[in-house]
């Protein structure tokens, strides 16, 4: 699987051609008379023409057959796919998910809408159909087992610990290699950045080198049968048929582009001295919202490090956020709850609803004896901020059957340790 290769950067302007078709990219224009190998030029906008140019983002893909060669769009079963958030009351409560079943394949087949089955991944996709979110943006968190995903751009493999952002409009197909599970966030109306370094300086966090994008990779394929492009379109499923693969893409250039990440390159920051860090420490990526300092979503990871803060509650602390928050687990635990959080499961905790650490995890923290040590040595999870207030599914509350009624549980046991008579200690 090591055989695929990646461009490295954040961002950049890149550019590449399948190694089989040399020259295949236009010198010194985006728009010849005619294309090297008879190919055609089509640029996919991810920003406005007139962005200002940090926000400027396109690319130039020059392909066998353009993507307009299509029939027309027609409505398509939506199955568990919703945009109605008033599907279900409001509900502010701590939620928690068990981890979420993977249907065995006997039963009924789930799929990312393309996801395959283990077909050789140098040779052709293998796919007749393929996904893309006119909406918005995908960012993929596998939590158990690797996805290859084949995009117009080329291939990626992405393992958990590694999360990819598939941005809006970018067709894209699955393979799954075995029981295969993980989290999405969709975001609309920005794509993600580095967060800014601010006193940190010019390096740390998610380094810009450390995001790799796939090289260009295509296939020839006519299929009879007809190929299904499968669009999301204002939250709905659109189906269209062409003649033949979308992964036609010889040769590309451009800044907007699928890309990758391994959660181990994250250069963590943590307290040094005393008190616990607000978690934006840790944040990958984010997507800004229009007003300053305030994000539509920050992925943020809690990754091993070393916990040395003195005369300090090291774990969160209990708070209430004007923040959503949604949390998983890619592997391990989680150590304000060391119990119930499980991988592939997750929690929300809405605008505003108190949440912190269990009481186990206060009983021992607040007696612990405060020698340097490691914290989450062997765990990943994951946190998505968004300043939006969000409303479940019907499928999420209901349906999956996940949902863990006793989480509230975990925070009965606190107990009262006030003390009125309590002073302070004479030094
Ligand atoms: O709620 C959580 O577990 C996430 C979280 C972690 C942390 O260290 C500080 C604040 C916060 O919301
Ligand atoms: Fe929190």
């Amino acid at each position: 699987m090591s055989e695929l290769k990646y461009l490295s950067g954040f961002g950049n302007e890149f550019s590449s051609e399948d190694p089989r078709c040399p020259g295949s990219l236009p010198e010194g224009q985006n728009n010849p008379q005619v294309c090297p190998y008879g190919l055609y030029a089509e640029q996919l906008s991810g920003s406005a023409f007139t962005c200002p140019r940090p926000t400027n983002k396109r690319s130039w893909l020059y392909r066998i057959l353009p993507s307009v060669r299509h029939k027309p769009y027609t409505a398509m079963h939506c199955g568990n796919l919703t945009e109605n958030w008033d599907e279900v009351e409001p509900d502010p409560n701590q939620l928690r998910w068990m981890p979420f079943t993977i249907p065995k394949s006997s039963e009924k087949k789930v799929d990312f809408v393309t996801v395959k089955h283990n077909p050789s991944f140098t040779q052709s996709s293998g796919f007749t159909w393929c996904f893309n979110n006119s909406d918005g943006d995908f960012l993929i968190v596998p939590q158990q087992g690797e996805i290859l995903i084949t995009t117009e751009f080329g291939k990626m493999m992405v393992e958990p610990n590694e999360i990819c952002v598939i941005q809006q409009g970018m067709r894209f197909s699955v393979n799954v290699f075995g029981e295969t599970r993980g989290y999405v966030l969709e975001v609309y109306g920005a794509h993600f950045e580095l967060p800014d370094l601010g006193p940190i300086g010019a390096n740390g966090l998610a380094n810009p080198r450390d995001f790799l994008t796939p090289v260009a990779w295509y296939e020839d394929r006519e299929v009879a049968t007809g190929y299904t492009v499968i669009n999301k379109y204002q939250g709905k499923l659109f189906s269209s048929q062409q003649s033949f693969s979308p992964f036609n893409v010889v040769a590309w250039h451009g800044n907007y582009t699928p890309y990758k990440y391994n959660l181990d390159n994250f250069m963590v920051i943590n307290c040094v001295a005393f008190d616990h860090a607000d978690p934006s420490i840790f944040t990958v990526l984010t997507a800004k919202s229009s007003r300053p300092g305030v994000a539509m979503a920050d992925f943020v990871i809690f990754p091993p490090r070393w916990g040395v803060a003195d005369h300090t509650f090291r774990p969160p602390y209990y708070h209430r956020n004007c923040m959503s928050e949604f949390m998983g687990l890619i592997k391990g635990h989680y150590e304000a709850k060391e119990e119930g959080f499980q991988p592939g499961g997750g929690t929300l905790h809405s605008t505003m609803t108190p949440h912190g650490p269990d009481r186990d995890c206060f009983e021992k923290s607040s007696t612990a004896l405060l020698k340097p040590e490691r914290v989450a040595d062997g765990t990943m999870a994951f946190m998505f901020e968004s300043s939006f207030s969000m409303a479940v599914t019907k499928w999420g509350l209901e349906t999956c059957q996940r949902l863990d009624k006793s989480y509230y549980q975990c925070w009965e046991p606190l107990r009262k340790h006030f003390d009125p008579n309590w002073r302070p200690s004479k030094q």
